[in-house]
């Protein structure tokens, strides 16, 4: 694994507001990181550190290998505007402006390349449809599809699945997967507790004015989920037992 990211007691958050601090820890080649925590802890906060548009209040962001060229990036929804009249194919070309400049047209690889990159987020059929009539579900495939052209070895992802349906998100989670298996670094802002189990390799936690970072089963226990307010006892008793009770998840599935 090679580290792209050092972080070392970094505080973040905003003039005159510290959200949290003591951040030590390294982003590395080949792993997923949950984000996790309450609306308002801090989450698109980190992710928008990590992407350069806002500067850490202290502390040190270091990129071992110097910071890449390209930096994999998908937004809340909410800060997308889908009256932005362009296609499909078009939205999801940018993530490749690079190869042929802001102005430039795509030339056959690079039409083969966005053709692949619609095809593998499940798109391509709708590739000439106008953004504005599309669902929230084929806007993040689209969405995927631009940050699959970025070809990042980070990629930073705030709520993904936040409205799009099961299926749609178990397809999502396996470009995330292959992401992870071709050794880039995925970020991801998440809640939902059971992918994070089944999908990531390391979590943060963020809480009030506290911060916890490890391997996801050391970070996500019951006891600290409910001591970090991210989850009532009961709820923590229940997520836990379907997660560790193949039997009940079996039968939840059915
Ligand atoms: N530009 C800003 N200036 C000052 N405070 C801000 C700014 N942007 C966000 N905040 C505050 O910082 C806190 C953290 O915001 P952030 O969006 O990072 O939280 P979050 O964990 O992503 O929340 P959610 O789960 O609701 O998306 C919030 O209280 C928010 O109001």
């Amino acid at each position: 694994m090679t580290k792209i990211l050092e972080l070392r007691d970094l505080a973040l958050g905003y003039p005159g507001r510290t959200l949290c601090q003591n951040l030590s820890f390294d982003i590395e080649s080949g792993t997923t990181l949950a984000v996790l925590g309450a609306n308002g802890s801090g989450k698109s906060t980190f992710v928008k550190m990590l992407l350069g548009l806002l500067p850490q209040l202290s502390g040190e962001a270091h990129w071992p290998q110097g910071r890449p060229r390209e930096v994999g990036y998908l937004a809340q929804m909410t800060e997308f505007d889908r009256r932005f009249p362009i296609r499909v194919r078009d939205l999801a070309a940018m993530g490749a402006w690079r190869g042929f400049g802001l102005w430039g047209g795509l030339d056959k690889a690079g039409r083969r390349r966005v053709a692949a990159a619609l095809d593998e987020a499940g798109v391509w059929d709708i590739a000439d449809q106008p953004l504005h009539t599309l669902s929230g579900g084929q806007l993040q495939r689209t969405l995927f599809a631009r940050v699959i052209l970025q070809d990042a070895p980070l990629i930073l992802l705030d709520e993904p699945f936040a409205a799009v349906d099961q299926s749609t998100e178990a397809h999502l989670l396996t470009i995330i997967e292959r992401w992870r298996d071709e050794g880039r670094a995925v970020v991801l802002v998440i809640h939902d507790l059971s992918s994070v189990l089944d999908h990531c390799t390391h979590a943060l936690l963020l809480g009030d004015d506290t911060a916890t970072y490890g391997m996801v089963d050391d970070v996500l226990t019951p006891e600290r989920l409910v001591a970090q307010k991210y989850m009532s006892e009961s709820q923590a008793s229940w997520m836990f037992r379907k997660a560790t009770n193949p039997v009940a998840e079996e039968l939840a599935d059915v």
